[in-house]
C-alpha cells in the first residue's frame, strides 16, 4: 500500500502568542526575550512595514501616495528569520535590518502602513511565515496581531506602558538624536497608526500587561506567567 506523502511541516500551526501595544512599549524585545526563554520562533511584523517603506523610498516613490506605494508590492521581495537569537531582515539582496531603524524610516512609515492594500498583502506574508515555524510556538509582535492577523491566538496581550515611560526607554537608545524629537515623532506614530487599528485598548479576551512600573526582566516574567496560565487553562 502506497505511503501518504511526507510533510516537511508541521501539520497543526504552531502555538501563536500574540502581542500588540503602542510604539516603545518594549513589544520587540520583551517579545524576543520571551521566544528566547521558550524555544520558539519570534516575528516582528513592523519590520514588514519598516522595509516596504525603505523600498519605496529606495525606488524613488512618494510614500503619501498610496496608490505608488501599492504599485511597489510586485517589485517587494522581503524576507524576515524568526530565530530570537538573531534575525536578518531582506529586501531581495540587500540587507536592511538597520537601515530600516532609521528615523527616517520611522517617519513615513505610517503612511505606507495605513494603505489597505498593504495590509491585505503584508497579512497574508505574516500568516504564511507563522505556518512555517518549526519551532513549536511563535510570538508575534505589532498592533493588529491580537485583532486581525491572529485572532484567534490562544495567548493574546496588550503590552503598555505610560507615554512619559515609553519616550524615556526609546530616547535611551537613540544616542545623537533630541529626546524632544524623538518622543514628538513616536507621540505622532501613535497618533497616525491609532486611525488605522485600535492598539492601545485591549480587545475582548486580551490580557493587558502594563510595564510602566516594572523593569525589564519583571515584564518578560509577566509575559511568560500570562503563557503559563493560558497553558494550563486550555491544557
Ligand atoms: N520593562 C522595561 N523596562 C525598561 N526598559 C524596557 C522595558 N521594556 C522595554 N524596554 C526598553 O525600551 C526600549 C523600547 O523597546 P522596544 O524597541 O522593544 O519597543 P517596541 O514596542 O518594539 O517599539 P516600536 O514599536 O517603536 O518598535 C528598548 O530599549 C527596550 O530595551
Ligand atoms: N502589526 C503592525 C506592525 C507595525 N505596523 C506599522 O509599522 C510601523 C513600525 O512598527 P514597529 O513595531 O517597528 O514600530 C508602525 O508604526 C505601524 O505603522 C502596523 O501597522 N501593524
Amino acid at each position: 500500500m502506497p505511503h501518504p506523502p511526507q510533510s516537511t511541516h508541521p501539520v497543526e500551526y504552531p502555538v501563536v502568542v500574540a502581542i500588540d501595544g503602542p510604539a516603545g512599549s518594549g513589544k520587540s524585545s520583551v517579545s524576543k526575550e520571551v521566544a528566547r526563554r521558550l524555544g520558539w520562533g519570534f516575528l516582528d511584523t513592523g519590520a514588514a512595514y519598516r522595509a516596504l517603506a525603505w523600498h519605496a523610498s529606495a525606488s524613488g516613490v512618494d510614500t503619501d501616495d498610496a496608490a505608488s506605494v501599492v504599485s511597489c508590492l510586485d517589485s517587494f521581495d522581503y524576507r524576515i528569520g524568526t530565530d530570537p537569537h538573531g534575525y536578518a531582515v531582506h529586501v531581495g539582496d540587500t540587507d536592511v535590518t538597520e537601515a530600516i531603524r532609521e528615523p527616517g524610516i520611522s517617519a513615513v512609515v505610517s503612511a505606507v502602513a495605513r494603505v489597505p492594500e498593504v495590509r491585505t498583502h503584508l497579512i497574508e506574508v505574516f500568516r504564511a511565515i507563522m505556518a512555517a515555524e518549526e519551532r513549536p510556538g511563535i510570538v508575534v509582535e505589532g498592533r493588529d496581531i491580537t485583532t486581525v492577523v491572529a485572532p484567534d491566538a490562544p495567548v493574546r496581550i496588550l503590552l503598555t506602558a505610560s507615554e512619559a515611560v515609553r519616550m524615556a526607554r526609546r530616547s535611551a537608545e537613540l544616542v545623537g538624536h533630541s529626546a524632544a524629537a524623538t518622543g514628538a515623532q513616536l507621540r505622532a506614530r501613535d497618533a497616525a497608526d491609532s486611525k488605522v487599528v485600535d492598539f492601545m485598548n485591549a480587545a475582548e479576551g486580551v490580557t493587558t500587561v502594563d510595564s510602566t512600573d516594572l523593569d525589564f526582566d519583571a515584564t518578560v516574567e509577566a509575559v511568560l506567567a500570562v503563557i503559563r496560565d493560558a497553558q494550563v487553562r486550555t491544557g
